[in-house]
């Protein structure tokens, strides 16, 4: 069954709304974004997050002492880096890891085996902020990944009307949500149980 990361969560009854209905990762904004989160707020709603769901700190570009700051306060299983963090500043923080790349190209596509991380997320390419657009990227250029499948985290615009043919396509371990579970510029609980539905009852096999 496919994963489900479900970023930019704000508020308890959206965060609740993705874990009744079975997200595997939540992901907490800490980077400048519409939906940046401080780390006092997003450590009182970590506290309601059961242990089976994993907490993911999402940064762009960060100081050391933020990532630090964050994952002890928090409580984060994973650190995503969204920005051009190369890798041996991943490795030196030595947290778990998800890199986002950002895709245009096949040429960065390839940039992924550069990082020796637990998933790659790849996405669109942001517009105001480094992620989060809402676009979709060509998911051909993922046609010939020399990375496993079982770290792929696909991302960028998806929504329960694309999901399913997005993992048909891809076969991805995951896939990362915004945008595409939010109305009028705010997340939707309905929107997140439909999205996380779809998305866990597509098959994976071809
Ligand atoms: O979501 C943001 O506002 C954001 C801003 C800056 C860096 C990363 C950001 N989001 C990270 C994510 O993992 C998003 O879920 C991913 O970019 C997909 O977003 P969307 O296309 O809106 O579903």
């Amino acid at each position: 069954m496919v994963k489900v990361k479900i970023c930019g969560l704000m508020e308890e009854k959206h965060l609740q709304a993705a874990v009744d209905a079975g997200a595997t990762w939540i992901g907490f904004m800490f980077a400048k974004s519409k939906r940046q989160i401080s780390i006092e707020r997003a450590s009182k709603l970590a506290k309601l997050i059961p242990s089976h769901v994993q907490k993911v700190g999402v940064f762009v570009n960060p100081a050391e002492e933020e990532v630090h700051n964050a994952v002890e306060a928090v409580g984060l299983d994973y650190v995503q880096y969204h920005g051009c963090e190369g890798p041996s500043f991943i490795n030196n923080l030595g947290y778990p890891a998800i890199k986002a790349i950002s895709i245009r190209s096949y040429e960065d596509v390839e940039k992924a085996s550069h990082y020796d991380v637990d998933y790659y997320l790849f996405d669109a390419p942001g517009t105001n902020y480094a992620g989060g657009s809402g676009h979709v990227f060509d998911w051909s250029l993922l046609d010939e990944l020399s990375i496993p499948k079982n770290r792929v985290i696909l991302a960028g615009g998806l929504n329960s009307e694309n999901v399913s043919r997005a993992i048909s396509q891809v076969e991805p371990f995951g896939v990362d949500v915004s945008s595409g579970v939010e109305k009028d510029g705010s997340k939707d609980s309905d929107l997140i149980k439909r999205f996380i539905e779809t998305a866990t009852t597509t098959s994976v096999l071809k």
